[in-house]
């Protein structure tokens, strides 16, 4: 089996409850609060700032020219859609450079991409990557159960829509590949690492959800 179907069946329970998560469910249904879409999209800014990042590090620290260069194109592709989604998302609700440099990244969202960097730095590219994957994917699925959904809310429909476009599940399809790829050329201890990478990012994301309805803080 795949590298990418082993570790998506081994995290079915966390990943189900954040397909299911009242983040989701309150998303769908309009009964979030602004501030508290603000509070995530803040959040997520500064998560896609370093996933950006660690795209490019795991790309400089990978030894193969064509995961490298896949690397640096899925890193591309974040700035021209999901970081440039969130800048319209940001005007529409009046989200200013002030708002956010007055709002701290959050432990969870600081939790989330320590641990990108740590995998990286201790790992290597390959766990990396396979800690990269639970994102667009989880993104991907969250949009699929989500077809069909009318929100009352323009701006929470907006948010829907954008995981549900052919130009959202391609790139998705080009990691799961990446991934197993890699996988095939690492050996048993490096796939371990990449199990490991892919677990934790997947508790993290179901975790990101809980964050933003709980307006996590520092206190
Ligand atoms: C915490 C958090 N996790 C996942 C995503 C989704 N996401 C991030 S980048 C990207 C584009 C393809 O990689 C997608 C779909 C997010 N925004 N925030």
């Amino acid at each position: 089996m795949d590298f990418s179907q082993q570790v998506y069946q081994q995290n079915q329970t966390v990943w189900q409850e954040s397909i299911h998560h009242p983040f989701i469910k309150k998303l769908s249904d309009g009964s979030m609060t602004l501030p508290t879409f603000r509070y995530y999209l803040i959040q997520d800014h500064y998560y896609l700032r370093d996933f950006a990042r660690i795209h490019e590090l795991a790309a400089d620290a990978s030894q193969d020219q064509a995961v490298k260069t896949l690397l640096q194109e899925l890193a591309n592709s974040l700035h021209d859609g999901e970081i440039a989604t969130r800048k319209t998302f940001f005007k529409e609700l009046g989200i200013s450079q002030q708002d956010v440099v007055n709002t701290p990244i959050a432990p969870t969202t600081y939790a989330y991409t320590s641990h990108m960097y740590r995998t990286l730095t201790q790992a290597g590219a390959p766990a990396a990557i396979a800690g990269l994957l639970p994102c667009a994917w989880l993104y991907a699925d969250v949009g699929a159960s989500l077809q069909g959904v009318t929100s009352p809310v323009p701006i929470f429909q907006a948010w829907i829509d954008s995981y549900q476009s052919d130009d959202y599940t391609g790139p998705v399809a080009k990691q799961i590949k990446l991934t197993d790829q890699v996988a095939r050329q690492t050996d048993a201890t490096g796939r371990d690492a990449m199990t490991k990478a892919f677990s934790r990012s997947a508790y993290y994301e179901r975790d990101f959800w809980q964050m933003a309805l709980d307006h996590q803080d520092w206190q």
